[in-house]
Formats: C-alpha cells, structure tokens, sequence
C-alpha cells in the first residue's frame, strides 16, 4: 500500500466547488476527509481568505509520485494559474506525507519534497489532519498534535469552522 495525506487549499473562484472536485478525483482511493476551516492567509500575499481540508488516499498500486501527479492533474483541472508565489489559487494539492510498506517515503527531491516541508509551521494544515487522524504522526517531527501545540497558543486564530464538503 501507499497511503498519503494530501492537503487541500483554494482562494480563488468557487472555493467549496474546487475543493470537492479535488475529492471527486481522488474518490477511488478515498479513506478519510476532513473538515473544512475558513483560514486567514499566511505567507505574505495580501490575498482573500482560503478554505482548506486534508484528505487520506491509500492506493497498493501508487507511489510518491503518482500522488504528486494526481494532484498536479486536479490542479490543472481547476484552471489553476501559476503565479505568485503563495499567491491566490483555484485549487492546491500538496502531499503531506506517504507511507509506503517500509514506513514513511522521504524525498529531498525539489520536485517533491517529502515530508512536504511546509508542514510542521502550517496549522492550516496539522489542524484538519488531526482532525481526520488523531494519531497522525508527522516524520521527523512527532505526533502531530504535539506539533501544533508547539505552535503556541494563537495558531488556529484565523481559522473558523468552513462549508461542509
Ligand atoms: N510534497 C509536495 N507536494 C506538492 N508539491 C511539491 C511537493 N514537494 C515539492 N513540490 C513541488 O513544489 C512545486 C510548487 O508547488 P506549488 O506552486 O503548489 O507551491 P506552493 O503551494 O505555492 O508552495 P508550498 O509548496 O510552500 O505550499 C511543484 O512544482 C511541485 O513539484
Ligand atoms: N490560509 C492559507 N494561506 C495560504 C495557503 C493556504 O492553503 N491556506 N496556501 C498558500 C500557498 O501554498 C499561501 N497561503
């Protein structure tokens, strides 16, 4: 098997309708969905808010990068403009971690980082994760939980409780 978490983000368009053609996408490898926060923008960009989800695909057949294309598939899909870095999107699928039959993959390939490296200062992100899996554990760093509360107290300001999917 290869399980991965993938996050999902979109600001830009019809934010619900991009985000549940994303899991239509991954429908036929489906294991787990979050909810979805309403997140105030990180990075920089003066940009509109965000909605964001972590779904769980488990998948014997695919490894690391086929989950990177997948997404990269449904990205495309949405129309999706590259430009800004950080900046507004129709849809983002970025892949969190994959977990192969050997543990945790790890890449330091820049086209696909693995754990993605954003991961453990984003709690867009370790929130919805740890609400589909409480006993996430994000490699290299711990439990997932440990991991946001290390981002202190304030770090889920800004993210108030989305559409349902
Ligand atoms: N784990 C990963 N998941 C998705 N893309 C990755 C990953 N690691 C590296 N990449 C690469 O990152 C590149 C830029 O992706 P993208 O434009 O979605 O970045 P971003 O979402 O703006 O920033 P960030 O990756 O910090 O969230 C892609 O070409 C992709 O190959
Ligand atoms: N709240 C929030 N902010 C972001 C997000 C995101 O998914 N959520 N993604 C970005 C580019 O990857 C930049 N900023």
């Amino acid at each position: 098997m290869t399980r991965a978490v993938l996050s999902l983000g979109s600001n830009l368009g019809d934010r619900i309708a991009h985000l549940r053609a994303a899991v239509a996408g991954f429908a036929d490898v489906l294991v787990g969905v979050s909810p979805v926060y309403e997140t105030a923008p990180w990075g920089g960009v003066e940009q509109a808010d965000f909605l964001n989800a972590v779904i769980v695909v488990d998948d014997p057949a695919a490894d690391a990068r086929e989950w990177l294309r997948r997404g990269q598939a449904l990205e495309d899909a949405s129309g999706r403009v590259r430009e800004v870095r950080w900046g507004p999107r129709t849809l983002d699928v970025d892949v969190v971690t994959v977990t192969g039959v050997d543990g945790p993959v790890l890449s330091d390939d820049p086209d696909l980082l693995l754990p993605h490296p954003g991961t453990p200062d984003r709690a867009t992100v370790l929130r919805p994760w740890l609400d589909v899996d409480p006993a996430a554990v994000l490699p290299g760093h711990g439990p997932v939980a440990a991991v946001l509360a290390a981002l202190g107290p304030d770090a889920e300001d800004g993210m108030r409780p989305g559409p349902v999917l």
